[in-house]
């Protein structure tokens, strides 16, 4: 049972234009733990008609909002970043429960997420324009930025929080309101932040959050005129689906989707720093981040050993409940996303694949971490993104090999790779068909870097000094004088 200290955190209305609401209709979902399957709590089902009524508020909130500096506008956002860190304990109470992921990861994701609203607090007063040199003595040029619009935020279930203030953050920064809609499994995360935006004292319609019906909600923000932005994070497919559909009214849009990330290991890497950096980049959120390693790429000469040492670790890790002391991994965050990665574990086996550890169907959502040793790329796991706690280990021998390997998939989102030679380091990172490298470690995400994506991994970057760029227009002035 949840035990918030603040109790009025755990919303189960959404808001819209600083009112909590529930459906026209009164429809509501449960909303599950998938740690045991019992039902949290319920939140409303909205749909068309209701989310066009949010949009139409964060429009009516877009005059006074953009009206404000960029410095009153960065003071709010700090507020709100001040105010998810007093509530950390709360907000990553309420992540354990309605994700399932470790409490000590989800306090680091609400660290995380509130490092956005910070960092882009600060980058709102940098979106400078520039004079243009005239060519004519009686004409001055210049560029302003101004804010995109009214934005639609569509966001997955695996960082509940991260995701919402990695697109709020930006968009507010820039004078944009925003209607959010997160996974229909973990409302609550973006419910409580609506509720914290509200004390921090962002006015009504500013920030806006729908829960309910995606089919629904996603039609209503991609058909409306009055939405000029929309940001994508979840798959590939609907990604593409939400691309097709925001074409109609020539929107902008940011894609951050799927992923197949390669990590690589060569001979004369660190043997331990590889095994560590292995065991972060594939079992953080028990394996179910988009920048995880999908693929493990091991050089014959350090294969053996690198396979006993993972091995040996994979089998320490922790596996329960995330609101449990001392637990590592959690459960996956539904039962098809275990009988995925199942059906992944039980073709690799059947295409030759060792088992070394793991792979049990503990109970539930629980998969016992595994790591598979002989892979080969006629294996599902080769293609198809995992997104839960399987490890398959390819050989290989040579650079140039390893190179086409890991570039073999429409995916480019993240890749890794591990050696102590300064070329082979600069040869990779710049061969490597990925928005993101690794060199030498495992996990690259913060607010201060681009973080994105290429080919069908998606379009556009978020955080850093580029993620404003996408909520703001540039318009040119030519003046007579
Ligand atoms: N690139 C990144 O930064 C990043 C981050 C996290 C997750 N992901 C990807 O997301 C996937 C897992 O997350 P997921 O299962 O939530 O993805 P998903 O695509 O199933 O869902 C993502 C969001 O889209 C909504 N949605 C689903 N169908 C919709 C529709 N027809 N119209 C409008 N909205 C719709 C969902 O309700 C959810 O809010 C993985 O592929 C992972 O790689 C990518
Ligand atoms: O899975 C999606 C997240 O963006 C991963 S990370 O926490 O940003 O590395």
């Amino acid at each position: 049972m949840l035990n918030l200290q603040d109790k009025d955190l755990l919303r189960q209305a959404c808001l819209i234009d600083g009112d909590w609401i529930g459906a026209d209709d009164g429809a509501v979902d449960d909303v599950t733990n998938p740690a045991d399957g019992s039902v949290i709590g319920r939140v409303p089902r909205l749909g068309d008609a209701e989310t066009r009524r949010a949009i139409e508020a964060a429009e009516r909130a877009m005059p006074e909002w953009r009206g404000k500096t960029a410095k009153q506008r960065g003071l709010l956002l700090r507020r709100w970043h001040d105010l998810m860190l007093e509530h950390q304990e709360d907000l990553a109470a309420l992540m354990t429960a309605e994700q399932g992921k470790p409490l000590d990861e989800a306090r680091g994701e609400i660290g995380f997420a509130a490092s956005f609203l910070e960092w882009f607090a600060e980058e709102g007063r940098r979106t400078y324009g520039e004079v243009i040199p005239s060519p004519m003595g009686d004409r001055r040029m210049m560029v302003v930025k101004q804010p995109v619009g009214v934005c639609a935020a569509i966001t997955p279930w695996n960082f509940p929080a991260a995701m919402i203030a990695r697109k709020a953050g930006p968009a507010l920064a820039a004078g944009c309101t925003i209607v959010i809609k997160p996974a229909g499994q973990t409302p609550y995360s973006a419910l409580a932040m609506g509720e914290l935006a509200q004390r921090a004292g962002i006015p009504a319609g500013v920030v806006n959050v729908v829960t309910g019906d995606a089919r629904a909600i996603g039609g209503a923000m991609t058909a409306s005129p009055r939405v000029r932005k929309l940001s994508f994070t979840g798959s590939t497919g609907i990604g593409k689906l939400l691309l097709r559909q925001c074409a109609d009214t020539v929107k902008k849009v940011s894609m951050e989707l799927g992923g197949n990330a390669p990590f690589i290991v060569f001979d004369d890497a660190d043997l331990e720093q590889a095994v560590e950096g292995a065991m972060l980049a594939k079992f953080r959120n028990a394996g179910q981040t988009c920048v995880c390693a999908n693929r493990i790429f091991v050089q014959a000469g350090i294969h053996d050993a690198f396979v006993e040492r993972l091995a040996a670790r994979v089998a320490e890790l922790r596996v329960g409940p995330g609101h449990e002391a001392g637990v590592e991994v959690g459960p996956l965050i539904d039962a098809a996303a275990a009988d995925k990665v199942e059906q992944q574990l039980r073709d690799a086996l059947a295409k030759g694949g060792k088992l070394h550890v793991g792979g049990e169907r503990l109970s539930g959502n629980f998969l016992s971490p595994a790591v598979i040793a002989e892979a080969t790329p006629e294996m599902a796991c080769f293609s198809e993104e995992t997104f839960g706690p399987l490890a398959p280990v390819f050989r290989f021998g040579e650079e140039a090999e390893v190179l086409r390997l890991a570039n073999d998939t429409e995916y480019g989102l993240a890749a890794y790779c591990y050696t102590r030679d300064l070329g082979r380091a600069w040869r990779m990172s710049e061969g490597l068909d990925y928005g993101m490298v690794g060199i030498n470690n495992g996990h690259v995400s913060t607010c201060e870097a681009p973080f994105g994506g290429v080919k069908e991994s998606g379009l556009g970057r978020e955080g850093a000094r580029q993620g404003i760029e996408d909520y703001l227009e540039i318009k040119y002035v030519n003046m007579a004088i």
